[in-house]
């Protein structure tokens, strides 16, 4: 048996999530069209007969250091890198741009080997600039491997899987076998309802909330949950509620429908938005609202 742990890296938005979510098979880690969805370390693990890969997802590794959630999510994505035996480096089709060397540069200074996957090709119009891209990202760096796919569309993922065993080490697994993450049911919750918070925001106030989970009790049949979205200002507030409730009423909803799936219950759902001002700048407001390494 192979057993090992695989960082997937790369910068914001390449699609990392999306990829471990179909390696696994399952929806660990929430996805959206806006870069920085991933703020957490999340383990997906992927049992099979040849051995056991457990991803760790990462936050997009990004230039700016500026705000606390900024260098709280490159802390995240970076430290990652330390314990894994091999590093996925997730690129959005064949494009090298300059934060694409900030990441090599973190990379490299892991030691380990880098399979380069250059994703989102399905959305390629002339597949021949594929082959000079592998020449020349091959100068680069001397990766283990590089292997085209389309982490959405699930093109090469069987090729990509079976590359990625064959680089781990020997070993039994580390997780029991029908374990696919290490995240307790709570932090699923509040991810959940993040993703739709996501998904019915315009610009701007993505960034600037969070979700906290202030109860989560199974009585029987039914979970109650009850969850505060934390935002920086009154005005995103009033947005989230939306008129007469109605936005907040469309995440609820998405987020119970979603939830009672993944928890195969009932679930009674209570969102409360509130202020705190200037929570995602705040190194201790971050630590309290749960963004702790
Ligand atoms: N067309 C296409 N879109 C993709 C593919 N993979 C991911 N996407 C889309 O790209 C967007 C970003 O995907 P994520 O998986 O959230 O990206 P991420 O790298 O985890 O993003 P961060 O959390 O910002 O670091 C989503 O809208 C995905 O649906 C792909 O293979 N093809």
């Amino acid at each position: 048996m192979k057993a090992g742990f695989v960082a997937l890296v790369g910068r914001p938005n390449v699609g990392k999530s999306t990829l471990l979510n179909h390696l696994v098979g399952q929806k660990i880690s929430i996805t959206s069209r806006r870069p920085q969805t991933t703020r957490h370390r999340i383990c997906g693990i992927k049992t099979t007969e040849e051995g056991q890969i457990v991803f760790v997802d990462t936050p997009g590794i990004h230039a700016s250091q500026k705000r606390a959630m900024n260098r709280y999510l490159n802390r995240a994505a970076v430290s990652a890198l330390l314990d894994v035996d091999l590093i996925i480096w997730i690129i959005d089709r064949p494009n090298w741009l300059r934060e694409d060397d900030l990441v090599l540069e973190r990379i490299k200074s892991a030691g380990v080997p880098v399979v380069l996957v250059i994703n989102k090709v399905d959305r390629l119009e002339d597949k021949a600039v594929l082959l000079p891209f592998l020449e020349e990202a091959a100068a680069r760096h001397s990766f283990a491997d590089l292997v085209p796919v389309s982490a959405l569309k699930g093109v090469n993922l069987d090729v990509l899987e079976r590359k990625i065993i064959a680089l781990l080490p020997e070993g039994e697994p580390i997780f029991p076998e029908d374990q696919i993450t290490d995240k307790p049911e709570r932090f699923f919750a509040a991810e959940v309802i993040r993703e739709k918070l996501l998904r019915s925001l315009s610009q701007e106030v993505p960034h600037a909330l969070t979700v906290e989970i202030e109860q989560f009790k199974i009585e029987g049949g039914l979970t109650r949950i009850n969850a505060v979205i934390w935002v920086e200002r009154e005005g995103q507030k009033a947005i989230i509620i939306g008129h007469g409730g109605e936005v907040l009423k469309k995440v609820g909803e998405r987020a119970r429908h979603e939830l009672e799936h993944l928890l195969d219950s009932k679930v009674y759902l209570e969102l409360w938005v509130k202020v705190k001002k200037g929570w995602s700048d705040d190194e201790r407001a971050l630590h309290s609202l749960g963004y702790v390494e």
